[in-house]
């Protein structure tokens, strides 16, 4: 698995002024698609703080399942990481894009794995490509971790990170039973498949462009996983997710995690919650910087519908190993749900 070696966009814009949009880069179909210019359409808030009590608030959870089937996204605020964490990560990752690009580099990406800074996803050298740079880590299970691309500056990166790693995953633990049970199944149905889960961070940079309308920040897609936390690192909105043929702006509240359903949880649902395509759109007067820790089922779990949800309807999707079905994944290229297609029977 490796993605293309490509130049970095924050040097490019640096040593140009960011006027210029070279032609790899250059995209103007993405502003043809219609944005929602004003909310008739706010994706839920789920407070997890009452989600965890279902005794105190019981609509919570069916609150939950409606997001799940309706949106496929939510904001998790009352998620309970210390602030402390999140505005360490923040600073960590600012931190570590405003480093020198030499010293950046000493984590790239090298030749036949993704761990480290570069990008995801390039496969062929007359690929349209995205305006932004990458930091990409594995970091659950640690068998995992390849410290090797963990940078050493800023001071305490490596520790801040953990420390969020850490909080992601617990919550994403503690969110299984409570989807397992709006799914009518038993938790263990779920837990048992995320004992070791894997967890991957990916660091997203995004330079200004003049230009915005004619590049793509990120380009549509949906994730692979199962749950997918993204944090939104400074004031610098970009998200937006496609609803009924109309591109929503998501406007994160103020240190939530905007929290959204990978292709894995809409194939172990055969289809009853589904992954939704999102993209990040580009600023043209600012940086934006953004942080998705992305969470899958262990490395021994089949990725197929679910036993239990399959015992009286037909199985939509194929089942494969998890190890195929990342490695398919991550070495084509990300065009929309066009890798879910592929799972589909
Ligand atoms: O920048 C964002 O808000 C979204 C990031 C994202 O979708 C991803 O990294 O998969
Ligand atoms: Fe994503």
């Amino acid at each position: 698995m490796e993605s293309l070696p490509v130049p970095s966009v924050q040097a490019m814009v640096a040593a140009t002024g960011g006027a210029e949009v070279p032609s790899r880069y250059h995209r103007p179909e993405a502003s043809q698609d219609p944005v929602a210019n004003d909310i008739e359409a706010e994706i839920p808030v789920i407070d997890f703080q009452r989600l965890l009590d279902p005794d105190a608030c019981p609509e919570d959870s069916a609150r939950l399942h409606r997001a799940c089937q309706d949106w496929g996204f939510f904001q998790l605020i009352n998620h309970g990481v210390p602030s402390d964490v999140i505005k360490g990560m923040k600073a960590s990752i600012e931190g570590f894009f405003q480093l020198p690009p030499e010293t950046k580099k000493k984590v790239a990406q090298e030749r036949g794995q993704l761990d480290g800074y570069g990008h995801l996803f390039v496969v062929s050298e007359d690929q349209k490509l995205d305006w932004s740079d990458v930091l990409y880590l594995n970091t659950r299970p640690p068998y995992r971790k390849n410290l090797r691309f963990w940078p050493d500056k800023p001071d305490n990166f490596r520790l801040t990170l953990e420390k969020y790693s850490a909080a992601t995953m617990n919550i994403v633990e503690r969110l299984l039973p409570i989807i397992a049970k709006n799914l009518e199944l038993q938790p263990e149905a779920l837990t048992d498949k995320f004992i070791g889960g894997i967890q991957s961070i990916r660091m997203n940079y995004y330079p200004a462009c003049a230009k915005a309308e004619n590049v793509v920040g990120l380009a549509p897609h949906s994730d692979a996983g199962f749950l997918t936390l993204v944090l939104q690192v400074n004031q610098v909105q970009g998200l937006q997710i496609r609803r009924n043929g109309t591109w929503v702006p998501v406007k994160p509240l103020d240190s939530a995690f905007v929290v959204n359903l990978g292709d894995t949880f809409e194939i172990f649902t055969n289809g009853r919650y589904k992954s939704i395509e999102h993209r990040a759109v580009v600023n043209t007067e600012k940086e934006r910087l953004s942080i998705a820790a992305f969470h899958g089922p262990n490395m021994h779990a089949k990725i197929g519908p679910l036993k239990e949800i399959v015992a009286h309807e037909v199985e939509a999707y194929k089942t494969v190993d998890h190890e195929n079905f990342r490695r398919l994944f991550l070495s084509g290229k990300l065009v929309g749900k066009s890798f879910l297609e592929q799972m589909k029977l």
